[in-house]
C-alpha cells in the first residue's frame, strides 16, 4: 500500500500507468487547473514549478441601458465605501448588480486584493471570482466575513428584502449571517416600501424536492393560494437549486407582506422548507442607484442618505453607457427571475434621462 494521498484501488503493473496514476504533490506533476484563479492557488500552496503568466482578468462591459448604469452606480458606491483595506474575507452575492461589485474590487488593484479571500453565495459569484483571478475560499472555512455586497429583487424601509429570484437564497442567507456587515446593492426599480409592490412573483421557498406538494398545500392555507413551483425554461421540469432542492415561489397579500418578520417565521417552520427569501434585520445599508446618476442609501437605523450624482464614484471619470435605441426589442427576461418587477413609477428625472426601459430584468 502506497502511503501517498492517492490510495490504489486496483493493482497496475505497467510503470508507465502507475506514474499516471499515483502522481502526488511533492512529484511537482500535480494535474493543474485549467483556469489562472486556480493556477495561481495551486502555485502557492502546491506545485514548485513556475506558473505562466497570468492573463489579465476580463473586465465588465460597459452597462446598456440605465438600469444596468444604475446597477454599477449602486455597486461601485458600496464597493468604495464598505470594501476597506483591512477586509480580508468578503462574501461576494448573486445577481445582475454583483458583477459590478467585483468589477470595483478588482479596480482597488492587486496589492490589497492578493491577502483576501472572497467567499460565493453560488455558481454565478464563483465564476465571478475565478474569472477575475481572485482567491476563492467557502464558508465551512471563513465561517466570519468582513463584507459580504448582495443583491436584492426588493428592499423596503426597514431594509427587510425579498431575495431569491435567482435562487440562491439559502446560501445567500448563510453569507449574509457570517458577516460582519451585509450590504444590498440594486437599481431603483427595487426600492419600496412595502415587499410585494415591485416584486410580483412571489417569496421564493427553497424545498427538500420530495416534500414540495405538501409544502405547496401548507402555503395555500397559510395565504398564497398561488404559490407554484418554479419550473425550469431551458430543461423540463422544475429549477433545481445549487444545492439540489427545489424552489417555490409564493405570493402573500400585502397584509402579510407588511410585517415580514412574522411571515418569515411562520414560513420557515413548514417541514420541509429549507430556507425562505425573506431577509429580515440583516441589512446594514442598501444601495440604490438612480436615473439620474445619484445613490440614494437607506440605512438600518432608517436614516436615507442622497449622494449627488457629481459626488458619486461615477462622477471622477465618467464611464460610457451603451444606450438601447428605443425601437429595440426588450431584452428578453429571465424568465424564473426579474420579470416580477413592476414597472417603476414615472418621474420627471425618468422621462427626461432614461431612454425606453423594460419593466424585466436587463441581463
Ligand atoms: O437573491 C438573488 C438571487 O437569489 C439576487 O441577489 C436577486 O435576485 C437580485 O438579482 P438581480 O440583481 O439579477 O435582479
Amino acid at each position: 500500500m502506497l502511503s501517498s494521498p492517492l490510495v490504489p484501488v486496483v493493482q497496475l503493473d505497467d510503470p508507465a500507468l502507475h506514474s499516471l496514476y499515483y502522481r502526488t504533490p511533492s512529484d511537482g506533476v500535480y494535474p493543474q487547473p485549467l483556469r489562472p484563479t486556480l493556477a495561481g492557488q495551486t502555485t502557492q500552496y502546491i506545485t514548485t514549478s513556475t506558473p505562466p503568466p497570468l492573463a489579465a482578468p476580463p473586465k465588465a462591459p460597459p452597462p446598456t441601458s440605465t438600469v444596468e448604469a444604475s446597477k454599477r452606480l449602486a455597486a461601485w458606491t458600496a464597493v468604495d465605501r464598505h470594501i476597506l483595506p483591512e477586509h480580508k474575507v468578503i462574501g461576494i452575492g448573486s445577481g445582475s448588480t454583483v458583477p459590478y461589485v467585483v468589477e470595483r474590487i478588482v479596480a482597488q488593484g492587486k496589492k490589497v486584493n492578493k491577502d483576501r479571500v472572497f467567499i460565493p453565495t453560488g455558481f454565478q459569484s464563483k465564476e465571478l471570482i475565478v474569472n477575475a483571478q481572485l482567491l476563492l475560499g467557502d464558508v465551512d472555512q471563513y465561517p466570519v466575513i468582513d463584507v459580504t455586497i448582495d443583491g436584492a429583487d426588493e428592499v423596503d424601509h426597514d431594509l427587510n428584502c425579498i431575495k431569491g429570484g435567482g435562487g440562491c437564497h439559502l446560501r445567500e442567507k448563510v453569507l449574509a449571517e457570517a458577516a460582519d456587515t451585509f450590504v444590498l446593492v440594486a437599481d431603483y426599480r427595487k426600492n419600496s416600501s412595502v415587499l410585494g409592490t415591485m416584486f410580483k412573483q412571489g417569496i421564493p421557498i427553497e424545498v427538500v424536492p420530495f416534500a414540495y406538494t405538501k409544502i405547496l398545500q401548507n402555503l395555500h392555507l397559510l395565504g398564497s393560494p398561488n404559490a407554484v413551483l418554479r419550473m425550469a425554461k431551458a430543461k423540463a421540469g422544475p429549477v433545481v437549486s445549487d444545492n439540489g432542492n427545489f424552489i417555490i415561489d409564493a405570493p402573500f397579500p400585502e397584509e402579510m407582506m407588511k410585517d415580514p418578520y412574522t411571515l418569515l417565521t411562520r414560513i420557515k417552520m413548514l417541514t420541509g422548507v429549507v430556507e425562505v427569501g425573506l431577509f429580515c434585520h440583516m441589512a446594514k445599508a442598501a444601495y440604490f442607484g438612480n436615473q439620474d446618476g445619484s445613490v440614494t442609501i437607506k440605512w438600518h437605523d432608517g436614516r436615507v442618505e442622497q449622494v449627488r450624482a457629481d459626488k458619486s464614484p461615477l462622477a471622477e471619470k465618467p464611464q460610457p453607457i451603451l444606450s438601447v435605441p428605443d425601437s429595440a426589442p426588450a431584452p428578453a427576461a429571465d424568465p424564473s427571475h426579474g420579470s416580477a418587477l413592476a414597472p417603476p413609477p414615472a418621474t420627471a428625472a425618468a422621462a427626461a434621462n432614461a431612454p425606453a426601459e423594460p419593466a424585466t430584468k436587463a441581463s
